[in-house]
């Protein structure tokens, strides 16, 4: 077993008392979660501070105490130890107690607005058909090879990360992908982790409701990038603005990507089609299966990565162009009876506008667009009539309806989104609050030729509503609609 001094190494302390060769069992920075023998740590939160449940860890088998304030009163059986910043040390004492995983895998993480799961899941099926045993940490699923466990977070806390990590060295993989959030980064949950490369690959508007400021959600996905060693690789989209910004102060090496300038790593779209892209990419043709502009983005940052882990260009675009990509993006769920039908997980006023925009392009019949959308509840309002409007602009039809109440009223989400709609698409937007109701609505409305979009929820099989979460699958509706006709 690993003693207090061993999972400290690294971590710069400002008090320490009690003994600290004592032997550590578990860690746990919930005190519902504390284990006999374990160490505490103390965080303080939005909602509570976790230094007021050191008592009570304490009571629970608690032996030790990573805390930013001491408690008043100490146990003398207790090691108390005191940091600047508990979350930042609890990332390097995770690492520690699982031996610095991340230190025997090429880590490489995403992060940016959009596009993350899509990025890391063609990373983590590439390096696959590569034939190297991956893992990957995403939205939809984190893997170990070929075994898959659920996700609840786009990027695991750091015990999580850490034992994810550590399995997946144990199983004899040499390569993880994971997406990096911007929550995880302000939270110090990838703190102590040794990443072999980041990738951005954009930002627009989201989670303004826990950053605030667009410029502190820019800083939140930096931090990736000025933490990276001079070992690493940073590849940044060059066609965003702030692409430039995330290379700003980082140690790595520097690489950039681009559809529309100067790059060290350029593609050009020769064919954009709903069966699927065509791309030349540093003068090599290859067709793709992804759809839509905003995937020759994903697909070059997966290449320029592949590229920078050492993989043969040209092995790397021929695996490339076989594989599929992240479940419930662009998903066309159904296409006969001359409707088809597309899933998506755009949740963002950019991703919607991309998603919208890619389907008006590549429309080449005089077909409606049928648009069903929402927004979540507990998440950033500002985006509510953002999305609303650009789902008017680029549909015939629009169905407001549910998404992920949480604990929001779902009416009032739906009068915010409808404040976005302009008077005149008004007469062409209806709300129908059920989601299942309103995608039926889009079925028995659309006729020959139609395109109906089911947007906002993509790989989610459940619907949140005031914490519980019920079965709920956007595919499964439609096709159990679209079958039965
Ligand atoms: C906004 C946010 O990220 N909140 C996270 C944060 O919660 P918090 O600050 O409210 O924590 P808190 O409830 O005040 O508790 C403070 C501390 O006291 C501890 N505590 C609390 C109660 C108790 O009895 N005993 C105890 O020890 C808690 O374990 C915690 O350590 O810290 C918690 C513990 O790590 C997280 O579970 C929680 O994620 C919530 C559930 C969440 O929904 N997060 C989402 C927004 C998120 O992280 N999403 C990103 C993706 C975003 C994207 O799409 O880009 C993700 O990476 O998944
Ligand atoms: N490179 C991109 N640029 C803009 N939009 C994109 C891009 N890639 C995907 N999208 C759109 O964004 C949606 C979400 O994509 P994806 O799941 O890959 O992003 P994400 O960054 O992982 O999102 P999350 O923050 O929820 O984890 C897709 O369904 C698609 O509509
Ligand atoms: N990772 C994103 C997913 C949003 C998906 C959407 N369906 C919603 O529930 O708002 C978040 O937690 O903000
Ligand atoms: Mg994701």
């Amino acid at each position: 077993m690993k003693t207090l001094k061993d999972i400290l190494y690294g971590v710069s302390l400002t008090e320490l008392h009690g003994d600290r060769e004592r032997e550590i069992s578990s860690l746990a920075f919930d005190s519902r979660r504390v284990k006999m023998g374990g160490l505490f740590i103390a965080i303080k939160g939005l909602n509570v501070d976790g230094h007021d449940y050191i008592e009570t860890a304490i009571d629970l088998g608690a032996v030790a105490i990573l805390c930013e304030s001491l408690p008043e009163k100490r146990k003398k059986s207790i090691t108390y130890v005191q940091v600047d910043n508990s979350a930042a040390a609890m990332g390097i004492v995770a690492a520690n107690f699982h031996d610095n995983p991340s230190r025997k895998l090429n880590l490489v993480g995403v992060t940016g607005t959009n596009g993350k799961t899509t990025t890391a899941t063609l990373l983590f099926q590439l390096f696959q058909q590569l034939g190297y045993k991956v893992g990957l940490l995403s939205t939809v699923e984190n893997k170990i090879d070929h075994k898959v466990l659920d996700a609840q977070f786009t990027t695991p806390d750091s015990l999580q990360l850490n034992e994810l990590l550590a399995q997946m060295v144990s199983q004899g993989c040499t390569h993880c992908f994971m997406e990096v959030s911007s929550h995880a980064l302000v939270q110090h949950r990838t703190s102590g982790l040794q990443f072999a490369g980041g990738i951005f690959t954009n930002i627009s508007h989201d989670h303004l409701d826990y950053h605030e400021t667009f410029e502190a959600y820019i800083k939140a996905k930096k931090m990736l990038f000025d933490k990276l060693p001079k070992e690493a690789f940073a590849l940044v989209n060059a066609d965003d603005k702030r692409g430039m910004v995330m290379l700003q102060n980082t140690k790595a090496e520097k690489n950039t990507y681009s559809l529309k300038s100067m790059a060290d790593f350029r593609a050009k779209i020769l064919h954009n089609t709903l069966q699927g892209l065509e791309l030349d990419v540093d003068g090599i043709s290859a067709w793709f299966k992804l759809i839509g502009d905003f995937n020759a983005y994903n697909l070059l940052a997966v290449y320029a990565a592949g590229v920078l882990l050492e993989e043969e260009k040209e092995e790397v675009l021929t695996a490339l162009s076989q594989i599929d990509g992240a479940r419930g993006r662009f998903e066309q769920v159904y296409n006969g009876n001359n409707i088809l039908a597309i899933v998506d997980y755009a949740h963002t006023p950019d991703a919607l506008d991309n998603v919208l925009r890619t389907i008006d392009k590549l429309r080449t019949r005089q077909e409606k667009v049928i648009t069903v959308i929402g927004c979540g509840g507990n998440r950033d309002k500002t985006k509510r009539p953002e999305m609303a409007r650009i789902a008017a602009e680029f549909s015939n039809k629009v169905i407001l309806t549910s998404d992920n109440p949480r604990d929001e009223d779902p009416a009032v989400i739906l009068e915010e989104m409808m404040k976005g709609v302009p008077k005149v698409a008004q007469k062409n937007t209806m709300i129908i609050q059920d989601r299942k109701e309103a995608i039926r609505t889009a079925c028995n409305l659309a006729e020959k030729m139609d395109i109906i979009l089911v947007a906002g929820k993509g790989h989610e099989t459940y619907q949140e509503i005031k914490g519980v979460r019920n079965h709920f699958d956007d595919k499964e509706i439609l096709n159990e609609m679209l079958n039965g006709q």
